[in-house]
């Protein structure tokens, strides 16, 4: 038996009143499949790190994540480094990393598929923001429109509405900001750099960003050993909303302002705001590069990494 700790993010998604029923019954199945599993409820926003770090000085060698990307990301924050594995278990409004990686967005089927021997590894993303501590991620990194976004939906309750209240907030910041343009420097695969003036800078992993972004990440892949770049030139006004239009319609690469390319890493030359999986990570100087640590992480059916 795999000793074992379940972080349950009690806010998470939707039928939150169903939650610790849901929970009870994937804890029975991941037991029957040979994990020791222990449950916790996360207490607060963020404090998952924590306690899958607390899970893992106590001997867990495997966590998982009951609810959302902000979940997963908030566990690989306690683990990245310390060689135990990923679980996730999709409780959330956006699950785009358990999609990336087949897990079935129903909870009980999730945990159904899961077993101690099926995992994979994956590089991670190193989030280096200046003087805060490093993030690490399996999706994504953005600067500029999505990044503050993030920070606009700190003050919001998203009160169950999941991604509608996005969508919501998403069009209100467009029609009242103006986002200003920075630089950026790519280095990309080949070892070579490119400067680039932006006013939207991503780095993704996962392919599909789900919902009305679905079409933005198309190309990147979790299985990718490098980062999949999209930035966007200025001016925003015309060119975010040809950006969405296109990438909606499956057709970025005809956008004349986006650039999209496979890079090492990408580097802000100015202070950004910054979202990591869909976290605000603060108004900073970022470096995005593939260099995180491998991280382990429980798959439906072993795959080739
Ligand atoms: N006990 C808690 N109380 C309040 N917030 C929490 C708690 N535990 C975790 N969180 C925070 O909830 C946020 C959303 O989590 P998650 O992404 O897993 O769910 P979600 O329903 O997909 O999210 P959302 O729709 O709000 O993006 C994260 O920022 C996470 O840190």
């Amino acid at each position: 038996m795999l000793p074992s700790k379940l972080l349950y993010n009690p806010a998470a998604g939707r039928q939150r009143e169903r939650r610790s029923h849901v929970v009870q019954g994937v804890i029975a199945t991941l037991r029957s499949q040979g994990f020791h599993v222990e449950s916790e409820a996360t207490r607060a926003k963020g404090s998952g790190a924590q306690q899958a770090a607390d899970a893992v000085r106590q001997g867990a060698a495997a966590v998982f994540a009951c609810g959302g990307d902000g979940t997963v990301h908030d566990v690989l924050q306690g683990i990245a480094g310390t060689g135990a594995s990923l679980g996730i278990i999709p409780c959330g409004s956006a699950n785009a990393l358990a999609q990336e990686l087949r897990i079935p967005s129903d909870p009980l089927r999730a945990a159904t598929l899961l077993h101690p021997q099926h995992s994979i590894q994956l590089r991670t993303m190193a989030v280096h923001r200046g003087d805060l501590p490093t993030l690490y991620s399996l999706c994504m990194a953005g600067a500029g429109p999505d990044g503050l976004l993030m920070y606009r939906m700190l003050t919001v309750n998203r009160g169950g509405l999941g991604r509608w209240r996005y969508y919501e907030h998403a069009l209100r910041l467009f029609c009242s900001h103006r986002f200003p343009k920075f630089q950026v420097e790519v280095q990309q695969s080949d070892g070579s750099r490119a400067e680039h003036t932006v006013v939207s800078a991503m780095g993704l992993r996962i392919g599909d960003l789900q919902g009305i972004f679905r079409g933005i990440g198309r190309g990147a892949s979790i299985h990718d050993p490098s980062l999949h770049v999209i930035l966007v030139a200025p001016p925003a006004r015309l060119t975010l909303p040809l950006w969405f239009v296109l990438a909606w319609l499956g057709l970025a690469r005809l956008h004349p302002g986006i650039t999209i390319c496979k890079a090492q890493a990408l580097v802000t030359q100015e202070t950004v705001p910054l979202q990591v999986d869909g976290e605000w990570a603060g108004h900073v100087i970022t470096a995005v590069t593939m260099a995180g640590p491998l991280q382990r992480v429980l798959t439906p059916a072993p795959v080739q990494a």
